[in-house]
């Protein structure tokens, strides 16, 4: 694997790509010291190149910024047995919503204790497997889920730690299919119509069950920090309430997770360690005010660790010119691997990345090879004039939610995950090939013996007679 050459540029627009991304002497870009001609040849196109030197430094500072806080990775956003050691490596906690991340998690032996374990409707199946595994903290979601999880302990002879999701009633300014902190939603207690106080008395009623605290999480791709700010102001009155009512201090305070990353560069990102500070001195302050002992406070970044670490590296197929309309440069993936346009309208950038190109751009539309028109990768994408089939584009930022939320769609096989890092190139995830998306189908029926209805209806009455 070829290392990137001495004199490489960074010339990359600020925020948008991943730490090591460079644009070597010959205008070809590469990433963790790997070339992405390179990376092209040996595996195949489309993949997600993950930059592993930017997902530890986002880590990093993270778990600086939040220092006596406890960080949660939200393992939605990315998630394989690679990545959750490396979470885990990096000291970080895990926050997984479903029986499947739980597997990955306990496939590589992360510390249950420093597992969270969320979901609206968690199976009976899911809640056993948890507790049997002892995660740290299950965040209840519904009474009959408290009823449920406090058989379920009672059931394995253990106590277990639960956290209350409450809706602060806020309403974070971003796409309102990931807007969760307003009363009319799926998830969590209602703070203003009482059923979050009721939560928490049931909860504390049942002697399987340890709450340990509340959680609130206001929503995802957020910019300011207002809505946060709201969100720990409520929350830290709700905590002054149950201590008045039932005595009790609780020790831990959950704000979720939500911090905005730049998908474009209009997109300007809040600083971690700003973010930090500003919480934690409100939630410090607002206990003051109230007489509260301060709360451990958890945070539970998704997008923010890893949504900048990784691009999706397309080739381009065809490029088709609408005189007076808009040029089409089709590439060899799309809504499959990048859903988030379609469904959240979602602005993107792109770039030529496997040579300079011309000076002349012009503003197309990168659109995927699905059967489906809606199948837009990036809207108003500037690019050089002469893009041509063959060439190799990247999208930043699509480290969280695009392989996560990856489909088969039209049987198109997800691409892989290559993380690279120091010259080096390695598969954390492999790409699917037709025959994995083959072998869930039952063998076809061999016609010599199918058996219709009507037979089987006979061989029924056969029997019965008999
Ligand atoms: C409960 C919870 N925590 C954390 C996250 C992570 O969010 P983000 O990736 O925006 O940081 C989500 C997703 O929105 C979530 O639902
Ligand atoms: N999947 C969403 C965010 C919501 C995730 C979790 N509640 C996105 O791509 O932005």
């Amino acid at each position: 694997m070829s290392e990137s050459a001495p004199g490489a540029v960074t010339g990359l627009e600020e925020n948008l790509w991943p730490l090591t991304a460079r644009l070597e002497a010959d205008g070809v870009m590469s990433v963790g010291g790997v070339r992405v001609d390179a990376l092209a040849a040996e595996f195949g196109t489309p993949a997600f190149v993950l930059d592993e030197a930017d997902f530890r430094a986002r880590a990093t500072a993270w778990r600086q910024a939040f220092a006596d806080c406890d960080v949660y990775y939200a393992g939605k956003a990315f998630l394989c047995r690679a990545f959750a050691r490396w979470v885990d490596e990096e000291g970080l906690r895990l926050d997984v919503c479903t029986g499947g991340e739980l597997a990955v998690a306990r496939s590589v032996g992360f510390p249950a204790e420093r597992l969270l374990f969320h979901g609206n409707n968690k199976s009976l199946g899911e809640l056993r497997a948890a507790v049997e595994y002892r995660v740290g903290r299950i965040v209840v979601d519904s009474f009959v889920e408290i009823e449920r999880l406090a058989a379920v302990a009672a059931a394995a002879g253990i106590r277990q730690r639960v956290l209350v999701r409450v809706t602060p009633g806020v309403e974070a300014h971003t796409h309102s299919y990931i807007s969760t902190g307003q009363e009319d939603q799926k998830f969590g207690f209602s703070l203003a119509g009482g059923a979050a106080a009721r939560a928490v008395a049931a909860v504390l009623a049942e002697s399987g069950l340890e709450l340990v605290g509340l959680h609130a999480h206001i929503g995802s791709q957020i910019f300011d920090t207002a809505g946060f700010g709201l969100a720990a102001h409520r929350m830290v009155g709700l905590l002054a309430r149950i201590r008045d009512e039932h005595g009790v201090e609780l020790p831990e305070l959950d704000l979720g997770g939500g911090l905005g990353i730049a998908y474009t560069s209009e997109d300007a990102p809040l600083d971690v360690e700003e973010v930090a500070e500003r919480l934690i001195a409100l939630v410090g302050k607002e206990c003051a005010a109230l007489g509260l002992t301060v709360p451990r406070l958890g945070v539970e970044p998704g997008r923010a660790l890893v949504g900048s670490s990784t691009v999706t590296l397309y080739e381009v197929g065809t490029v088709k010119e609408l005189p007076g309309l808009r040029t089409y440069v089709s590439v060899d993936g799309g809504m499959s691997d990048n859903i988030r346009t379609a469904l959240y309208d979602a602005r993107y950038t792109a770039r030529l990345v496997s040579r300079p190109g011309a000076a002349t751009t012009q503003v197309v539309t990168l659109v995927g090879r699905h059967c489906e028109s809606g199948d837009v990768v990036a809207h108003d994408v500037p690019l050089p004039g002469d893009v041509r089939p063959g060439d190799l584009v990247a999208v930043p930022a699509s480290g969280a939610y695009h392989r996560s939320m990856a489909s088969n769609y039209n049987h198109v096989p997800r691409p892989p995950v290559i993380a690279v890092r120091d010259g080096t190139a390695r598969v954390i995830v492999r790409r699917e090939t037709e025959d994995d998306l083959l072998r869930l189908d039952a063998d076809p029926p061999d016609p010599a013996v199918s058996v219709t209805s009507a037979e089987r209806a006979d061989s029924r009455e056969a029997r019965v007679a008999r």
